[in-house]
This record gives structure tokens, C-alpha cells and sequence, in this order.
């Protein structure tokens, strides 16, 4: 007899695989990226930077580990990132792609790519330098974008300076909804 989460498991992964046959999910074949290289690690799995071929736009590739728990999580963050998915200050979810593991296959999110670390690193470096406008601009992007997260009944549970990641133009920080 299969188990709860088992069961659970497989309710998932049909989600995921009916938004990508019915298009509530957009798919890129893992083929399709090169000049993959590794970012960091989390505590659901590894965060890559990779190109799509013939475009010299950077994606991040958030590979989740493959098991029950971490199914529900990718599932959990895609449906999150859906509902957030227009806010400059919330980083962008493209869709999907899928990586073959011996008989495993693993699901990767793609997202928008944030070059430019963490604001807790761009802190520790420049705490000293910073003026009043740019506190400020901090302080209005970051509740800007938790207000957008609350407007869609999201709360972060997690926000602090290493989970808000910076694109090159310093004015502009992302905030990761998970
Ligand atoms: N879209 C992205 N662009 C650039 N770097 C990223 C992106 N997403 C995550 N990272 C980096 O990859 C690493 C792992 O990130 P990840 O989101 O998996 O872990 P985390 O921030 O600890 O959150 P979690 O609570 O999900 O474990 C971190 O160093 C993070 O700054």
C-alpha cells in the first residue's frame, strides 16, 4: 500500500506536470542552458547561474533536492512566486526545467538572476558609506515589496539582509518570497 507522502508526493509532481502540459507553467529543456556554474546553497537545495543558449542573459537555476518534502516546498515557492511575479523588488520566476539523475528526475526553478550578492554583504562592505537618501531607498524598496507580498496574503517569515539579493544597478534590491 503506497504511503501519505508518497501519495502527497505524487499529487505534487502531477501539479507540476499538468502546468507544464497545460501551459500554468512555463518549460525550458535543461538542454537549453550552458555556462552553468554554481552560485550557494540553501536549506532546500543549490542555487546555479546559467545562460539560455544564443542569449547572454544570466538565470539563476534553483535545484531542489528530490524527495516528498522538498516536492511540496518547489511547489509551494512556484505558486507563491506566480502571485508575486510583477513587483521590480520581487525577483522574477521564468518557469521550469527538469534534470534526469540516474532514475531520479529533479525539478530546477528559474528565476530572475541577481549579480550583485546580498544586501547583508553589500552592508558589511559599505555600512559607513551610506548616506540618508540611500537608507531611505532601502527602507522604501524593501516595504514596498513586503507590502506586495502582503497584498497577496505571503509573509516571508524569514527577512533579514541575506535573503535580499541585489541587481548590478545598486538602487534596485529583489526579494526572494519563500
Ligand atoms: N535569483 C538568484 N540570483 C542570484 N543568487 C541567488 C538567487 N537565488 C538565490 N541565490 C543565492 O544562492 C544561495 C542559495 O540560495 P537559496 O535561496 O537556496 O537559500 P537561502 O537564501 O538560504 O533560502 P532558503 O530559506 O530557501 O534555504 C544564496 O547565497 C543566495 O544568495
Amino acid at each position: 500500500m503506497a504511503s501519505n507522502s508518497s501519495i502527497n508526493e505524487d499529487k505534487q509532481i502531477q501539479w507540476l506536470e499538468n502546468g507544464i502540459v497545460k501551459n500554468y507553467i512555463n518549460y525550458y529543456d535543461y538542454n537549453e542552458f550552458e555556462n552553468i556554474q554554481y552560485v550557494g546553497s540553501g536549506g532546500f537545495g543549490k542555487v546555479y547561474r546559467a545562460t539560455l543558449k544564443n542569449s547572454d542573459t544570466f538565470v539563476a537555476l534553483k535545484y531542489i533536492k528530490n524527495n516528498s518534502l522538498f516536492i511540496k516546498e518547489i511547489v509551494n515557492e512556484i505558486k507563491l512566486l506566480q502571485k508575486a511575479n510583477l513587483h521590480i523588488n520581487i525577483i522574477q520566476f521564468f518557469g521550469i526545467t527538469k534534470r534526469k539523475n540516474n532514475e531520479d528526475t529533479n525539478y530546477l526553478l528559474i528565476l530572475e538572476y541577481a549579480d550583485s550578492g546580498t544586501l547583508g554583504e553589500f552592508l558589511k562592505d559599505n555600512f559607513n558609506r551610506l548616506d540618508w537618501n540611500m537608507k531611505l531607498q532601502f527602507a522604501i524598496q524593501i516595504a514596498d515589496a513586503v507590502s506586495c507580498l502582503h497584498e497577496n496574503d505571503i509573509i516571508h517569515c524569514d527577512l533579514n539582509a541575506g535573503k535580499i539579493i541585489q541587481t548590478t544597478d545598486q538602487t534596485c534590491r529583489k526579494y526572494y518570497p519563500s
